[in-house]
């Protein structure tokens, strides 16, 4: 068990969908410094799973408490100030530019009726620099393409800083340059205390993050635990349904496809 402070803990939770259960008894623990990667095939429930784990949405039975205080617990603005959300689509029905955007992060940190001052306006242009989107603060946000939408979406929630991360698959849109800056990013962020969950696809990507992983196979079973006792060809193999070899390549943990 982990020293750090524990930042979220969900206890025998069981998550439904209609009449399909996600998973029915899960317990798991982030700490500070924390990597989870969230996986399964299409439709396993890893967007329900995660919305549960951020308290968007309620869980069948069990508990999920963000530093020890259960969900439901939190006062909306000072639940947005300690966990922050990536959704995996933005949904843009008005103009606004990248600036404004980027400072909705802010939003929970702000008094009720203040503006966004010179520090927000500090923490937002860094996280449009982290995204490498310093040069077009100005731009509307609906003549971004689809990456530089998803680099936004991770600037605004960097803005946020929050203490805990809900990355539904960040990695969408970006190319691999900006795969590898985003999670590595997210590690230095790991590293200095926060703790994040995501939704990843790309196996070799969850392999390089992952401190624990959560498997969902889509049938209502679940397989969790640290990356070495998931990430294994006979577990993905099974959960995916297909047959997936492991190797390890100058160090490196590899999947590759039959
Ligand atoms: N409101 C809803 N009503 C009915 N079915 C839903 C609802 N929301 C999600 N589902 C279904 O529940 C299942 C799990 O959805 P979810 O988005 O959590 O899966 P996922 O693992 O994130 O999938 P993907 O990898 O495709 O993003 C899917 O089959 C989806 O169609």
């Amino acid at each position: 068990m982990s020293a750090h402070p524990t930042l979220l803990e969900a206890d025998a939770l069981a998550v439904q969908i209609g009449e399909r259960w996600i998973c029915c008894d899960l317990s798991m623990r982030i700490a500070a410094g924390e990597r989870l990667v969230l996986l399964g095939p299409n439709g396993a429930g890893k967007t329900t799973l995660l919305h549960t784990l951020a308290g968007l949405r309620e869980a069948q039975r069990g508990s999920v408490r963000l530093l020890g205080r259960a969900l439901a617990d939190w006062p909306a603005r000072e639940l947005a100030c300690e966990r922050g959300v990536l959704p995996q689509r933005q949904p843009d029905w008005f103009s606004a530019t990248v600036m404004e955007t980027a400072l909705v992060g802010r939003h929970p940190h702000l008094g009720r009726w203040a503006w966004e001052g010179p520090e927000d306006m500090r923490i937002a242009t860094e996280s449009l620099t982290r995204m490498g989107l310093e040069k077009m603060p100005e731009r509307n946000i609906l003549a971004l393409s689809g990456g530089e939408r998803q680099r936004l979406a991770i600037a605004s929630l960097l803005a946020q800083q929050p203490a805990l991360y809900l990355l539904d698959e960040p990695l969408s849109h970006l190319d691999l340059h900006y795969q590898m800056v985003v999670l590595d990013h997210f590690t230095r962020l790991a590293r200095a205390g926060a703790g994040v969950v995501a939704v990843l696809h790309d196996l070799n990507l969850a392999a390089r993050f992952a401190d624990h992983v959560v498997l969902l196979d889509g049938h209502g079973h679940m397989v969790s635990g640290t990356a070495d006792t998931v990430l294994r060809a006979d577990v993905l193999s099974a959960a995916f349904g297909h047959p997936i070899r492991r190797h390890v390549i100058d160090g490196q943990v590899a999947f590759l496809l039959d």
